[in-house]
């Protein structure tokens, strides 16, 4: 692969590498969704070319990565399957100091949770431009919804103090419509100060799937920076 010379892409590029690294020849690995764990699939698939990574299979957390895992040689299966995740590595919108993330801007979030909570190793891949001391200071929350529950789920949210909006397709008329054939609304919130609270919160209102607040499940954070032109990877 060649480097790129957009600082944020070269951030993702390495942190997406060191990641990839991080996994041993027999394992089960979630693989993530987003533009940084694109890299850690390509990566992945260069291991297991080159024969220094043996016997990994992965479990995707989207279409998307079912696609590049396809596409760059990484075996799949499913969570029928297996009775373990060794490893997932995923991406995120914001992390904040206690390494609790907002996810869901591929609007993946609920088959991420689903695959990272199970993971053995918890690592998430991110460019220093996704730290904040709080939560919600610049990403919305997303929330999947099913889309009878739409009208009352987005009144309920409203309730709770927050502002939602439907997330509406690029290239395409009309709303995002998920990988499970559900809707997204991302929601703002003045102020986050109970992450924890607010997760269950939301997805305890009826017709709510799941939203993308991560809580206390994240082992390692691998954050890319650009210093004097050269990107670096420091861990949190
Ligand atoms: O949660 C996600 C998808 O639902 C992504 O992991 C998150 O949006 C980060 O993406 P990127 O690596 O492209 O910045």
């Amino acid at each position: 692969m060649t480097a790129t010379a957009d600082p944020v892409k070269l951030m993702k590029q390495e942190v997406g590498k060191a990641a990839a690294n991080l996994v041993k020849s027999g394992s089960i690995v979630g693989l993530g969704t987003g533009s940084t764990t694109a890299f850690t699939i390509q990566f992945l698939g260069d291991r297991i070319k080159s024969g220094e990574l043996k016997d990994i299979v992965g479990i995707p957390t989207s279409f998307q990565s079912e696609v590049l895992a396809k596409q760059y040689g990484v075996p799949l299966t499913t969570l029928d399957a297996i009775d373990h995740i060794d490893i997932a590595i995923d991406g995120a919108d914001e992390v904040d100091p206690s390494k609790n993330l907002i996810k869901g801007g591929g609007a993946a979030h609920t088959r991420e949770k689903v695959v990272d909570y199970l993971a053995n190793q918890f690592i998430v891949v991110v460019d220093s431009g996704k730290l904040v001391s709080r939560l919600g200071e610049t990403f919305a929350v997303p929330v999947e919804i099913i889309p009878m529950a739409i009208t009352p789920a987005m009144q309920a949210i409203t309730k709770l103090g927050g502002k939602p909006e439907i997330r509406m397709g690029v290239k395409k008329a009309g709303p995002v419509i998920t990988d499970q054939g559900n809707m997204v609304v991302d929601v703002r919130f003045d102020n986050i100060s109970d992450p924890d609270n607010l997760e269950k919160t939301l997805n305890n209102i009826p017709g709510v799937l799941e939203n993308g607040i991560f809580v206390n499940c994240v082992d390692k954070v691998l954050i890319g920076e650009v210093k004097d032109n050269k990107p670096l990877v420091r861990e949190m």
